[in-house]
């Protein structure tokens, strides 16, 4: 019996690094559930994040703030399931990481345990850096999150362009460098400049992963459903949307109401 599965090159942390090496860019989109990872995957995204903005687009939370970790762990159990070539990030939700280097251990444990994920994503440099190198030591892969980091959105106050002063971005820089000396395979820099991603992108050997970090990032992520023109209030200016679903859902499903409504569905060939 010939087991005729279909081979994947399957994305690894080491294969991000070649990437950037070897001067490819790095496409990743965020996915909260088994359909939706399904897609993405087939389509070669080579990374996908089981992002905390499921937050916002999954349970409908203003902030970042109020997902759990078991809430993050359903989330990407249901990527995992989906699929075959990408590599699949979850991040760290709020709280369960910045308190103390062993409870992010356990964090991060947890979600390699329960989901199946193959690295973790946290926001900040220095201010968690033992986190960070705890969760290291003990061999899950780390991805940082510098600029705006939307779990900080209370100290902030706003989304506004993070970093455009020298000092914030001499702070960015440093903590850039120090996730590279601790081992990170990659950061995402989200809402700075495009000369300051240019910058740190050409001072550390690990990828860049931009969002609202301009073209010089050596990838780029979004938001699958703002890609898609789901979220259709949500209007940042780095935002490219490849389709307009929230229009093209909204009539389908006025159709089918319609249809109900009218006694045209079902039709004769579409019952028993
Ligand atoms: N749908 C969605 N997309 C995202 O990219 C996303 C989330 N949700 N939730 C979590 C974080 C929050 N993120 C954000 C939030 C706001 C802006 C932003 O640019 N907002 C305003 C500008 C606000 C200002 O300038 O004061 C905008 O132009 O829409 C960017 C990224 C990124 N993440
Ligand atoms: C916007 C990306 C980088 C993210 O952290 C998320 O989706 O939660
Ligand atoms: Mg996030």
């Amino acid at each position: 019996m010939s087991t005729a599965k279909k081979e994947y090159k399957r994305v690894t942390v080491k294969s991000l690094v070649d990437m950037k090496k070897n001067g490819e860019k790095i496409s990743m989109l965020t996915a909260y559930d088994y359909s939706m990872a399904k897609i993405v995957d087939a389509a070669n995204v080579d990374v996908i994040l089981v992002g905390d903005s499921a937050s916002n687009v999954m349970a409908g939370h203003e902030t970042t703030l109020p997902i759990t970790l078991d809430q993050m762990i359903y989330h990407a159990s249901s990527v995992i399931r989906a699929i075959d070539r990408a590599l699949v990030v979850v991040d760290l939700p709020f709280g369960t990481y910045q308190s103390d280097p062993k409870k992010a251990l356990h964090s991060a444990i947890r979600i390699m345990k329960e989901s199946g994920a193959h690295a973790v994503k946290l926001e900040g440099g220095e201010e968690i850096k033992e986190s960070i190198k705890k969760i290291l030591n003990a061999g899950i892969p780390v991805m940082g999150h510098l600029g705006l980091t939307p779990q900080s959105i209370y100290k902030f106050g706003t989304y506004t362009v993070r970093a455009k002063e020298e000092e914030e971005a001499e702070k960015l820089m440093k903590d850039a460098k120090m996730l590279e000396k601790l081992g990170c395979f990659g950061v995402v820099v989200e809402k700075i400049p495009a000369e300051l991603t240019k910058a740190v992108s050409e001072s550390i050997s690990i990828p860049t992963i931009g969002i609202g970090g301009g073209k010089h990032a050596d990838g780029q992520v979004l938001v699958i459903h703002d890609l898609l023109g789901m979220t259709h209030e949500f209007n940042p200016r780095f935002l490219r949307r490849y389709m307009n679903l929230y229009e093209e859902m909204s009539a389908a499903i006025s159709n089918y109401v319609d249809d109900v409504k009218s006694r045209d569905f079902p039709n004769d060939e579409e019952q028993y």
